[in-house]
């Protein structure tokens, strides 16, 4: 099993992290690849008033997930339960000792490459692991990484490895740092690690959260999300701004009701529970037990809350997966375009795209009745919202009202 390891101080993580990562994996096919965000970086001192440690392996969690390679990529935190400085040769230590059948690869870009020799211990690094290194901006010289590999190699003899990135994302930390505070920067960023930074104001960034941007709402959003997610949430936004035009509402309400309707998916069902005592959200029988029922109003209530929609956004968001008798425009767009957005593929989703756009009612009932089928046919309860909204609008499809 060959391991990859890829520490850093990772204040934050960026795009020419994630570049090096994912071209270092597949060069050395690495089986598995773990970035380790350093707690006490040995060599420098980090700026007053920054991230804590926590939160820059929150960020590395965030990017880390966007390779979207969920079974050979992780982050480990193993450097911040280890008191003191993070020195690499105790980290390699561990993972040596945790994985003895593993070949290890340390990544580091050139800076760290032509310092090795000045780190602690740098021959037990060189005994454990091989040493792979790659440019970070196109001035870094391939002659001056292939001279130190040698100089590595006879002098501790070090495996190495100089790879050639065909990309550079010629950034550092240190740049960016300085590019957010000035309200820049913001492409060097995965849109969770952005989001993640603007909820936690991070770096001079401040928004006032209830007023964002559309971009801004994005990434906050998609940065409480599994990054598996956030091609589902754009889909739902696409369609539901579509829908709106065709339909006559608000575009803008459509569009970030879809935008933030998943935002509280992946908590816990304690998670979820802590929303509901501290929002007042009273549950009925079903709710308790279906932790997926719940993201529905803990969402809802988090926009509001904290990204300040307005109540009909919020109701879209409230009833967006059992939908519910007498909804109003909004509330069926949203209901209608998570269902069927262009990621969604499942036998019958091309007829409700086609009804969406010819009569709504229809197509949203037909939503409700697929939903009770599939719950009928995997033997899980439906919920009586479902059913309702089900019989009102059979009954307005009829001409009358029900009772
Ligand atoms: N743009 C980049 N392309 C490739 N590798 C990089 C890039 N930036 C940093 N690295 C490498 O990633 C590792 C972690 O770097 P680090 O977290 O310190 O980021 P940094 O951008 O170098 O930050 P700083 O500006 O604080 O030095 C190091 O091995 C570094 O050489
Ligand atoms: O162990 C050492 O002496 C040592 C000296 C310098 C750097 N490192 C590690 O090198 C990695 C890259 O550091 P940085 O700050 O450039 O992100 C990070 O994991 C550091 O802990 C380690």
């Amino acid at each position: 099993m060959k391991l990859g390891i890829y520490g850093g101080t990772f204040n934050p993580p960026h795009l020419g992290h994630l570049a090096a990562a994912q071209f270092a994996l597949d060069a050395l096919k690495l089986d598995q690849l773990e970035f380790v965000p350093a707690a006490a970086p040995p060599h420098k001192t980090l700026p007053e008033g920054g991230p804590s440690a926590e939160q820059r392996l929150e960020m590395v969690e965030l990017a880390a997930d966007g390779l979207l390679l969920p079974k050979k990529v992780s982050v480990s935190g193993m450097e911040l339960h280890r008191p003191g400085k993070s020195y690499t040769a105790d980290t390699l230590e561990q993972l040596q000792a945790a994985n003895p059948e593993a070949e290890l690869w340390l990544l580091m870009g050139t800076d760290m490459f032509l310092t090795l020799q000045n780190w602690r211990e740098p021959e037990v690094i060189t005994r454990l692991a091989g040493i792979c290194t790659f440019a970070r901006t196109q001035s870094d010289s391939g002659e001056l990484l292939e001279t130190q590999a040698r100089y590595l190699q006879e002098t501790f003899g070090a495996r190495t490895c100089v790879l050639q990135l065909p990309h550079i994302v010629d950034v550092s930390s240190t740049q960016l740092r300085e590019l957010l505070a000035q309200g820049k920067g913001q492409a060097y960023l995965s849109p969770a690690v952005y989001g993640y930074i603007i909820r936690q104001g991070l770096y001079g960034v401040h928004y006032d959260l209830k007023q964002l941007p559309d971009r801004e709402l994005r990434a906050c959003s998609y940065s409480m999300i599994r990054a598996k997610r956030i091609a589902h949430v754009q889909g739902t936004e696409e369609e539901a701004v579509r829908l709106a035009q065709r339909w006559g509402a608000d575009e803008e309400k459509a569009r970030r009701g879809a935008i933030l309707h998943d935002c509280t998916k992946y908590l816990t069902m304690e998670e979820q529970l802590q929303l509901c005592r501290k929002y007042g959200i009273v549950l009925d029988d079903l709710e308790q037990q279906a932790v997926k029922l719940l993201h529905a109003k803990t969402g809802a209530c988090v926009a509001r809350d904290v990204y300040g929609v307005s109540d009909d956004v919020y109701e879209a968001i409230f009833w967006h997966t059992t939908g519910k008798a007498d909804m109003t425009l909004l509330e069926k767009i949203l209901y209608i375009a998570d269902y069927m957005e262009p990621n969604r593929d499942f036998p019958g989703v091309e007829r409700l795209r086609t009804l969406a756009y010819q009569d709504l009612d229809q197509a949203v009932l037909a939503g409700c009745e697929m939903s009770i089928q599939e719950m009928k046919d995997r033997g899980l309860p439906v919920h009586p919202n479902t059913v309702r909204a089900r019989e009102w609008l059979r009954s307005k499809s009829s001409g009358k009202e029900p009772c």
